[in-house]
């Protein structure tokens, strides 16, 4: 048991999947997963585990945003030892070159969240990046399941509402999408020297206003998922 999980010690697999919706979890757990059995239901913040082509994966829903994924984080790594993470969520499109409906590969989550000063101190600019061997593996898991992906630096940012922020700005020096969670994700795990990455579906596109619909966006959500649990299977 941990604060906010009740699951007991070996309840919960070295690989987790973390969507932020918690009915996503259960969602992925049922279609995806053999054997599902819920270890969590605190909050309704949902977890299970099951297996995957015969490897053990738990799937953890985090809640939106910086504070509520850091919470789950912190407690799958140091409470039940979790060793490779992958966010499985949704993102807005920023740049014209990612469309809805593509499924993204962060490489980098560029954020104006206070974590990073709160962590390193004014004047330090800590970068937080994916782990490369599960973007590598990922990516080429992507390629031979015929599933297109980007892969680049995201913004992860803390308010879902803001016209404040200069968007324009970061798409010019290369940001393509945004969400609310990796860059707590990816300092978390390289603080605990574990792996970690963000595999993201484009459900609209803040530029273009492009969206989705529930049938599109069922589909692209299932390739997310497949690419991340390939990737959960086939990285070291
Ligand atoms: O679909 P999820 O994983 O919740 O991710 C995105 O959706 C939420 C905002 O609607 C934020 O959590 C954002 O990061
Ligand atoms: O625009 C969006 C879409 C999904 N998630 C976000 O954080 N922003």
């Amino acid at each position: 048991m941990s604060n906010h999980l009740e699951a007991k010690m070996g309840d919960i697999a070295d690989t987790v999947l973390m969507p932020g919706d918690p009915l996503r979890a259960k969602y992925i757990a049922e279609t995806f997963l053999e054997d599902p059995v819920c270890y969590n239901r605190v909050r309704n913040a949902f977890g299970y585990t099951g297996t995957y082509k015969g490897k053990r994966i738990s799937i953890q829903g985090t809640g939106m945003g910086i504070p509520s994924i850091s919470i789950y984080t912190n407690e799958l790594i140091k409470d039940y030892g979790a060793k490779k993470l992958f966010r499985v969520g949704t993102s807005g499109g920023m740049s014209p070159d990612v469309h809805v409906r593509d499924v993204v590969l962060a490489q980098g989550a560029t954020t104006d969240s206070a974590i990073i000063q709160n962590t390193f101190g004014s004047g330090m600019y800590y970068a937080p990046i994916s782990d490369f061997g599960l973007l590598d593996t990922a990516y080429h898991a992507a390629k031979d399941l015929d599933i297109p992906v980007r892969v680049g630096n995201i913004l992860a940012e803390d308010r879902f509402y803001n016209d404040e922020m200069d968007r324009q700005k970061l798409i010019d020096y290369g940001v393509i999408a945004t969400e609310m969670e990796s860059a707590a994700l990816f300092m978390l795990a390289a603080k605990y020297h574990v792996k970690a990455l963000s595999v993201l579906t484009i459900s609209n596109h803040l530029v273009t206003g492009e969206s989705t619909s529930p049938e599109e966006r069922e589909k692209s959500f299932n390739d997310m998922i497949k690419v991340a649990l390939e990737a959960a299977v086939q990285s070291d």
